[in-house]
């Protein structure tokens, strides 16, 4: 059965760093068409015949990606994936994948994208939610591409936490979470490979008009205030 759904168009910033105007979210309706029983094949099968709603997270390490994670589940049911913690789960598992993660997450590198859609894929898969965050993922144009080759799916929208590089490091010092790459030389690498490998992504889904940029300073609680109505509006919308 085909609908008709409206959609939200965010208004893009395109400075780094910006005070994000706090009327950056103009509704403009526009036509776009979704199935809920997409027909067979791996989108189908991957989504048991529900019509996914996919949101990537992006930002750089400490912009507060999963603490607005956290709120946006309890306020609005989706589930929380972070690829991150996907990973950092497997090494714990003692396997040879999880050696080689750890060491690459040591060098604030990117993990091979196969293995990170696939931990990613194995939960959608596992999950009886249909609404998901996928959070610090996609980390490079190859983890984006290779998303998009397994699932055969694209987010319907993606928030970008825009934070300065001075308040990230101060946040990631203070975390206090035992994490191996929470120091300030990891911190270092893994802000240049936000740079180098992040930045071409967010500005990909920009152009193609599904960027939300929040001005993730301030508190949780304020900068909660610039997501919830982008939440929001897709919830009217969409009864
Ligand atoms: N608005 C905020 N103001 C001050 N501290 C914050 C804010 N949001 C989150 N924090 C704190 O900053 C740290 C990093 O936040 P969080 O873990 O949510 O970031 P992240 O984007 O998920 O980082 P990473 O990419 O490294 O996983 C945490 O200790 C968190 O409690
Ligand atoms: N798509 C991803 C996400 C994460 N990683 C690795 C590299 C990151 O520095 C590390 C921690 O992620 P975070 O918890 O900060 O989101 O995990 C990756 O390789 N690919
Ligand atoms: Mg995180």
């Amino acid at each position: 059965m085909w609908k008709r759904v409206a959609s939200l168009s965010p208004l893009i910033s395109s400075k780094r760093s910006s005070t994000l105007n706090q009327a950056a979210y103009t509704f403009k309706r526009f036509e776009s068409f979704t199935t809920e029983t997409p027909a067979q094949g791996k989108v189908g099968m991957f989504f048991k015949g529900k019509t996914p709603f996919i949101t990537f997270v992006l930002g750089g390490p400490g912009s507060g990606k999963g603490t607005q994670c956290e709120k946006i589940v309890e306020n609005f049911g989706f589930t929380h994936l972070s690829a991150g913690d996907l990973l950092r789960r497997e090494i714990t598992s003692n396997t040879e994948d999880g050696a080689k993660i750890l060491d690459t997450i040591k060098e604030g590198k990117i993990v091979h994208s196969e293995v990170t859609v696939k931990l990613i894929r194995k939960e959608i898969d596992s999950s009886d939610n249909y609404k998901f965050l996928i959070d610090g993922f996609p980390r490079s144009e190859e983890n984006r591409i290779e998303f998009e080759r397994i699932t055969e799916a694209e987010p319907d929208i993606v928030l970008f936490f825009d934070c300065p590089e001075e308040e990230m490091v101060k946040r990631v010092l203070n975390r206090n979470q035992g994490r191996v790459d929470d120091n300030i030389d990891t911190i270092r690498k893994r802000l240049k490979t936000f740079e180098s490998l992040n930045l071409p992504v967010v500005n990909y889904y920009s152009k193609r008009g599904k960027l939300y940029t929040i001005n993730a300073v301030g508190t949780a609680d304020e900068i909660f205030e610039q997501v919830r109505p982008v939440f929001a509006a897709h919830e009217e919308l969409s009864t």
